[in-house]
């Protein structure tokens, strides 16, 4: 059976988890701290990063969106892509967006990790545009849909992307006024989170033990 290397708060991995899910692959999920020196993460990708996908084999597939595309070649049915060429890009554009802001919520997150006197306020303020940026981008998207998915009637990868970072922004900045700033974008993913493979796959926060910065 594969294994899934993930963390209980990671966005990424989670986008993984609900379409390893949706495609009806049974998977042990591993759950790790990357960030810990105890981590066998490094063991499984160079870039010491999860999620990965272990095979049966011994080979390692990483990088989520990597997996997700490397998942719709080896196991195309159900599609998490729709068949629209067009529609196919832009579901991956979704995923560029939402993979962009959370990359620019851990490099924050990290440069909030520092000594106060070391922390870049102009290195913030950065990745927070980006942030918002997303949202606002995300926001603009969701007004043109029509029912409870992005993109056509069915789940593709856009939903993933987009539910596995608010999900993940929901907890990582609980104080952010984004679902009262866009009630529709709040709306869309809460019908997206009473999925039963989004409940099954909530975010958590984890303890990290060793210094990372
Ligand atoms: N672009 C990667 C990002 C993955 C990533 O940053 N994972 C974090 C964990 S989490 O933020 O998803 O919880 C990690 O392993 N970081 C360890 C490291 O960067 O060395 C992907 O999409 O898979």
């Amino acid at each position: 059976m594969w294994t899934l290397i993930s963390a209980s708060p990671s966005p990424y991995a989670r986008k993984v988890r609900i379409a390893l899910a949706e495609k009806g692959i049974p998977f042990t999920l591993q759950t790790e701290v990357p960030w810990d020196g105890a981590t066998v993460t490094p063991q499984y990708n160079p870039l010491e990063k999860l999620p990965v996908l272990i095979l049966d084999n011994g080979e390692c597939v990483y990088e989520s969106h990597y997996i997700l595309e490397w998942l719709e070649a080896k196991h195309p049915e159900p599609a998490l892509l729709p068949s629209d060429i067009d529609e196919r890009l832009f579901a991956k554009k979704v995923e560029v967006v939402c993979d962009g802001m959370c990359d620019a919520m851990v490099i924050a997150f990290f440069e909030r990790m520092r000594e106060p006197a070391k922390q870049s306020e102009p290195w913030k303020a950065r990745q927070m545009r980006k942030v918002e940026g997303g949202l606002r981008q995300l926001s603009t998207w969701i007004e043109k849909r029509e029912g409870q998915y992005l993109i056509g009637d069915r789940l593709t990868i856009a939903d993933l992307a987009i539910a596995a970072f608010l999900g993940w922004f929901a907890i990582r900045w609980s104080e952010h006024q984004w679902q009262s700033q866009y009630p529709k974008l709040k709306q869309y993913w809460e019908g997206l989170e009473a999925l039963p493979h989004f409940k099954e796959t909530r975010p958590s926060p984890q303890t990290i033990k060793d210094q990372v910065v």
